[in-house]
C-alpha cells in the first residue's frame, strides 16, 4: 500500500493535482475539506460540529476530523493506497495518522509539499472564491486566518516528516502540467 500526503498551504494547488495522482497510481483521494463541504452541504450532524470552524477560517477540531478520517479509510479496505489531501493539519493528527495506519498493517509512505509564495495563493484563492462559492475563499480576512492556522499549527508538520525522512517538495508555480510531472518524478523515485 502507497500513501501519500499531499501539503500546502491553501490555494497550494493539492485538489487539483490530487485529481491527476490519484487516477495514475490507482490511490483513493481523501480531502478533508471535500469531506467536510459534502457534510456541510447536506447538513449532516458532521457538518454541523465543523460549520462554525471552516467559515472562520479555522481548523475543525482534531477529534472531529480524525474519526471521520478513519472513517472513511476504513471504507476501502481494498485500496492500493491514499492520497491524504488536507490532513495531517496538525501534529497531534500526525501522531493519530501514525498510530492508526499501522492497525491496518500500512504507514505514511512520503510526503509531497507543493510550495508557492503567499501572495500568488492569497490572489489565486481570491479568484476561486468567485466562481467556487466557497465562503472561505472570499474575504482576505478568512483567507488571512487560515494562512495563520497554516503557520501556527501545520508548518510544525515539515519537520516531523523530515525527521522520518519522508518530506519532500515540490515548486508549485507553473502550468498544471508541469506541477504533476515533478510530482510524479518524486512518487516514481520512492
Ligand atoms: N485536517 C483538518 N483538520 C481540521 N480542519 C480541517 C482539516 N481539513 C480541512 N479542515 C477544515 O476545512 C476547511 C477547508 O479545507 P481545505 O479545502 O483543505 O482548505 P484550504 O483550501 O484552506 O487548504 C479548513 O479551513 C478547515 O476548517
Amino acid at each position: 500500500m502507497i500513501n501519500i500526503v499531499l501539503f500546502g498551504k491553501p490555494g497550494a494547488g493539492k485538489g487539483t493535482q490530487a485529481e491527476f495522482l490519484k487516477e495514475k497510481y490507482k490511490l483513493t483521494h481523501l480531502s478533508t475539506g471535500d469531506i467536510f463541504r459534502f457534510n456541510l452541504k447536506n447538513d449532516t450532524d458532521l457538518g454541523k460540529k465543523a460549520r462554525v470552524f471552516m467559515d472562520n477560517g479555522e481548523l475543525v477540531p482534531c477529534e472531529v476530523t480524525t474519526a471521520m478520517l478513519i472513517d472513511e479509510v476504513k471504507k476501502h479496505p481494498d485500496t492500493a493506497g491514499f492520497l491524504f489531501d488536507g490532513y495531517p493539519r496538525t501534529l497531534e493528527q500526525a501522531e493519530a495518522l501514525d498510530k492508526f495506519l499501522p492497525t491496518i498493517g500500512s504507514s505514511v509512505t512520503a510526503t509531497i509539499a507543493l510550495e508557492a509564495d503567499d501572495e500568488i495563493l492569497v490572489a489565486r484563492l481570491l479568484e476561486r472564491g468567485k466562481t467556487s462559492g466557497r465562503v472561505d475563499d472570499q474575504d482576505e480576512e478568512k483567507i488571512r486566518v487560515r494562512y495563520q492556522e497554516y503557520n501556527e499549527k501545520t508548518a510544525p508538520l515539515i519537520g516531523y516528516y523530515k525527521e522520518q525522512n519522508k518530506f519532500h517538495a515540490v515548486n508549485g508555480i507553473g502550468t498544471i502540467e508541469e506541477i504533476t510531472e515533478r510530482l510524479t518524478s518524486v512518487i516514481d523515485n520512492l
